[in-house]
């Protein structure tokens, strides 16, 4: 199922649970405006290479739109749909002042020199910028994009508006960056993580656990859950896949993959295949990488007792049956990874305030978010008698529509 028939279903599930009004649901899933723009940029050997950008604006009853922007290969127009229809839920789970919206370019970033990638985000960003604003809809790093990203848009956009570091979020500290954004997914995925195992009387300490991904999430999920005593048994990017049943030594192999640009040839363990990943003996499977990666052809081999979603939808509609049946809890993408736009938000009021936090307090709030989220959805499922991801869609959901109505209508 593709990623937005997959999010339409559980919201149109969440709709009939909080017993939604026919219209009022109709509105709620189509996306405020969908932009599709052509980017033409030239190469470094002078030839001319086009890429096609969206930015899909999916609601913002309860403020300014807020989502990634991600280079890939596969990025597609429904799939930036759905991921920019999650942030609207994700945003009001987290309880944060936002509406959802998510962009991307169809573009394999790693084949693209710097320079090559600087200008096709200033061409992207001269063809978007009347379109977010400050309080408007205001972009972030993804997959594929990064703090370096958000700061030539930062910069394109200003020669429009007028210096303006509101703009864009996840930017590095030295252009108003708020410190801890670049761990917040990761630390997010850990409080969230602690709050799940809480509930079943376990810690972090002593579990094993596999993560999908060693980018921004995947690493700093990784080295994060190592800290708090959790063993990082396999871990997987785009080179390869690697298992130490001991637990990987995540501090060298991040330094490894730094320098060799990924995590293939890692000498600290035995690689494995990479679709064999998913299926690794473990108790916590954060899949922190690509959507609908665990689908009816593997999930009834998943041997884990828990599933973090860090990545947005790993987990297509039909493994969450096949799950569920074989009792493997899975913490939603929308609670799970939303320790990101969190402090993307924390950073946003910094920029406006014109005040910087120290981490502390960084990390702090974002605790606090994290379990008040958790708190939220649990009381959802028990109002509800439903599923963790059950429960956060009727909470965001329920949150969204709320705003929409106190609203209103009138033209
Ligand atoms: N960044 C953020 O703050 C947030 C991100 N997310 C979600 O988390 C996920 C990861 O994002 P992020 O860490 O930022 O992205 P990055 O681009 O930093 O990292 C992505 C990682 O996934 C790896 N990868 C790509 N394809 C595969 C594959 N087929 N198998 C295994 N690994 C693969 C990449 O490998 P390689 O580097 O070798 O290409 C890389 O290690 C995405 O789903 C994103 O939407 C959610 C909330 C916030
Ligand atoms: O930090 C943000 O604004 C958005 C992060 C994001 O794209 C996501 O949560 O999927």
């Amino acid at each position: 199922m593709n990623a937005l028939a997959a999010t339409s279903r559980n919201f149109k599930q969440a709709a009939k649970l909080l017993g939604l009004d026919s219209k009022l649901e109709k509105s709620l899933l189509i996306p405020f405006r969908e932009i599709k723009v052509e980017c033409t940029i030239p190469k470094d050997d002078g030839t001319l290479a086009s890429f096609v950008g969206f930015r899909v604006q999916h609601d913002n009853a309860r403020g300014p739109m807020k989502g990634g922007i991600r280079y890939h290969s596969e990025v597609d127009p429904d799939e930036v749909n759905a991921l920019a229809q999650l942030m609207t839920w994700k945003t009001a789970v987290a309880n944060i002042p936002y509406g959802g919206a998510k962009g991307g370019i169809g573009c394999s970033p790693g084949d693209l020199s710097l320079s090559e990638l600087e200008r096709l985000t200033r061409v992207f960003t001269q063809k978007i910028h009347d379109l977010i604003g400050v309080h408007t809809d205001v972009p972030a790093p993804d997959m594929g994009t990064n703090a370096q990203t958000m700061a030539w848009i930062l910069d394109e956009y200003s020669k429009f508006h007028g210096y303006s570091p509101a703009i864009v979020t996840g930017k590095p500290v030295d252009l108003g960056g708020s410190l801890g954004r670049d761990a917040a997914t990761g630390r997010g995925v850990l409080f969230a993580t602690e709050a799940l195992l809480a509930e079943y009387g376990k810690g972090i300490s002593g579990q094993r656990f596999v993560i999908q991904g060693f980018g921004n999430v995947g690493s700093w999920a990784a080295q994060l859950i190592t800290k708090a005593g959790g063993k990082v048994v396999a871990v997987s990017d785009v080179t390869g896949a690697i298992k130490h049943s001991n637990g990987l030594d995540i501090e060298n192999l991040l330094k490894y993959s730094v320098k060799n640009r990924g995590i293939k040839g890692f000498s600290g363990g035995d690689a494995i295949d990479s679709n064999s990943l998913l299926t690794e003996d473990c108790d916590v499977l954060i899949p922190a990488a690509l959507g609908g990666v665990i689908n009816r052809e593997n999930a009834n081999d998943v041997r884990a007792k828990f599933i973090i979603e860090a990545a947005n939808h790993p987990t297509d509609p039909e493994a969450d049956e096949i799950l569920s049946k074989k009792g493997v809890c899975i913490l939603p993408d929308i609670l799970a990874n939303s320790g990101g736009v969190t402090v993307s938000y924390f950073e946003w009021v910094q920029n406006i305030q014109g005040f910087m936090w120290d981490e502390e307090k960084v990390n702090s709030e974002l605790k606090t978010y994290m379990t008040k989220g958790f708190k939220h959805v649990k009381e959802m499922c028990k109002t509800h008698n439903c599923d963790l991801r059950m429960g956060a869609f009727t909470l965001g959901v329920n949150r969204v529509a709320r705003a929409t109505l106190l609203r209103g209508w009138e033209a």
